[in-house]
C-alpha cells in the first residue's frame, strides 16, 4: 500500500494555498496538512473546502489542555470530517482518551468518519540537548519518545508524530498497526532551517515511518509538483 506524503500547507492565507495547489494536475491529489498558521487565518471553512475538493486533510492543531476542554474541542473538529488530527501526548492518558471520545462523538453527530488521532511526542525541532534542558529531563530522546508513544497507545489513539529516528523504537514498543508519522524531512542539499532531527524521504522509509510530512522541501521548491513526485517515489520505493 502507498504510504502517505502529507504536504504541509504552511501558507499565510487561502488564496496563496489555492494558487499553490492549482499547480497540481487533476489526477495528482496530494494528502495535505493544515497547520495553525492557515487555520487561525481561515478557520473551519478552509478545511471544508479542501474536503469538498477531495483532499485527505490532516489538521495539525496540536491540542493540549485539560481533558474536558480537549474533548469538546475535538468533538467540534471531528464534525469537519478531517482525516487526521494532532494532540500532545504530554497531556497524558486521560487527555488523550478524552480526545478520542470527543472525536467519536463529533463524527457520529455529523455522520462522518472519526479522525485518526496522532499524538505529538517530541517536536522534530528539538535536539536531544534542547529537549533535556527545556523539559528538565536527563533521559535520552528515544526513551522520552518511547514513553510518550506508549501513553498514546494505552489511550488508544492511532499513532504518533516524532522524527523518523524514533520510528523503529515506536514500532517495537507499541501494538501492531500503531502509526509512526514523521515530519523533519529534507531532500539532500535542502536547508534544515529550524528543524533538528532531519532525514531524507528514503531514510524515513528505511527507518519505518508509515507516513511523512513535508513542507518547505516541496512548497519552496522551484518546481513543487516535481519535488512532491520525487519525494513520493523516494519514500515509497
Ligand atoms: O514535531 C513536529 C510536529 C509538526 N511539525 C510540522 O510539520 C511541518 C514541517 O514543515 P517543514 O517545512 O517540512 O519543516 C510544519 O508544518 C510543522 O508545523 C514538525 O515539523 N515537527
Amino acid at each position: 500500500m502507498t504510504k502517505p506524503v502529507f504536504i504541509a500547507l504552511d501558507f499565510p492565507d487561502a488564496q496563496t494555498m489555492w494558487t499553490f495547489l492549482d499547480q497540481f494536475p487533476a489526477d495528482v491529489r496530494p494528502a495535505v496538512k493544515v497547520g495553525m498558521e492557515l487555520f487561525y487565518r481561515e478557520g473551519p471553512a478552509l478545511v471544508t473546502a479542501l474536503k469538498e475538493q477531495g483532499f485527505t486533510v490532516f489538521l495539525d492543531l496540536k491540542l493540549y489542555d485539560i481533558p474536558n476542554t480537549v474533548q469538546q474541542a475535538t468533538e467540534n473538529v471531528a464534525r469537519l470530517g478531517v482525516d487526521y488530527l494532532t494532540v500532545h501526548a504530554a497531556g497524558g492518558v486521560r487527555m488523550l482518551q478524552a480526545a478520542k471520545n470527543g472525536a467519536q462523538e463529533g463524527a457520529d453527530a455529523a455522520g462522518v468518519t472519526a479522525p485518526k488521532l496522532l499524538a505529538i511526542t517530541q517536536l522534530t525541532s528539538f535536539s536531544e540537548e534542547e529537549m533535556q534542558t527545556t523539559q528538565l529531563v536527563t533521559v535520552p530522546m528515544r526513551e522520552s519518545v518511547i514513553h510518550l508513544a506508549q501513553l498514546a497507545a494505552e489511550a488508544g489513539v492511532a499513532g504518533t508524530i516524532s522524527s523518523a529516528f524514533e520510528s523503529s523504537d515506536i514500532h517495537a514498543n507499541t501494538p501492531a498497526g500503531f502509526l509512526s508519522i514523521t515530519p523533519g524531512i529534507r531532500l539532500v542539499g535542502d536547508a534544515v532551517g529550524d528543524q533538528s532531527r532531519v532525514v531524507t524521504p528514503a531514510r524515513a522509509a528505511e527507518m519505518g515511518a508509515d507516513g511523512i510530512v513535508v513542507g518547505r522541501s516541496i512548497t519552496q521548491a522551484t518546481d513543487p509538483v516535481a519535488a512532491y513526485q520525487l519525494i513520493e517515489t523516494e519514500f515509497n520505493a
